[in-house]
């Protein structure tokens, strides 16, 4: 199958096992497919319809609805529970944003290796979604700690942005992901809820914020369309 590799400026399609660094001190072992909302997804990032699924792009253009409007429940919680005015939050959202809904995989290895680099998440708060196998970990008091997966969870982070705007009422967590040996591939999903471009939180707006993370973490991409096995 061929899928069109991410362009460096922007968050969409297909990363190969080398493309990204959530740790600039360490190498990721990773795939990536990310998509953007259903209003700005195109096409040519997808792969070619006779290579998968007919209804793959709807289904997951659904489940991208669907999750949003469940981020902008629990953001009005959060507001509710962090005494904000109704709104304060959640108004700097949309569904046709800047949200991105990432499917991961992780290679099985011979011996331990590094997934996902330690990171915290950048935007508001990101679900997670992963299987049975783990390796995920976060951070607590400069201990890793796993997160045991829990069949049917969706995990919520907080990510950089929701610690600036709440001046760190709530703190996005560090957190990553080590491939153990021997263990079977694992999948994960990642939905990241992000306000709308031009929202000022601090003295950033969430856009430039966004962009300077993500031309961080993307290395420099050498070849456009990647050979990918299914
Ligand atoms: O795969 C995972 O469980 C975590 C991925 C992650 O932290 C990320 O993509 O930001
Ligand atoms: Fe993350």
């Amino acid at each position: 199958m061929k899928l069109l590799n991410c362009p460096k400026s922007q968050n969409r399609g297909y990363t190969p096992l080398d493309g990204e660094k959530l740790n600039s001190n360490l190498e990721d072992c990773k795939e990536v497919f990310n998509i953007l909302s259903p209003e700005s997804d195109t096409e040519e990032y997808w792969p070619k319809t006779h290579e998968v699924h007919k209804d793959l792009r709807n289904s997951v253009q659904k489940f991208y609805k669907d999750l949003h409007k469940l981020a902008i429940v629990v953001i009005s919680h959060l507001e509710n529970a962090l005494s904000l005015p109704e709104g304060f939050l959640s108004n700097h959202h949309q569904s046709h944003g800047p949200s991105t809904l990432r499917f991961l995989k992780y290679p099985t290895q011979l011996v331990q290796k590094n997934g996902a680099g330690p990171h915290s998440d950048y935007g508001t708060i990101t679900f997670l979604i992963q299987d049975m196998i783990g390796g995920l970990q976060v951070n607590v008091d400069n201990n890793w700690v796993d997160v045991v997966p829990v069949q049917d969870a969706i995990l919520c982070n907080v990510g950089d942005l929701l610690a600036k705007w709440t001046e760190d009422a709530v703190n996005s967590i560090v957190h990553r992901v080590i491939i153990r040996a021997n263990k079977p591939e694992r999948y994960s999903i990642a939905f990241f809820i992000h306000p709308v471009d031009e929202t000022v939180i601090g003295d950033v707006t969430a856009g430039d914020y966004l962009m300077m993370k993500l031309t961080n973490s993307h290395k420099t991409r050498l070849q456009n369309v990647h050979e990918v096995s299914s």
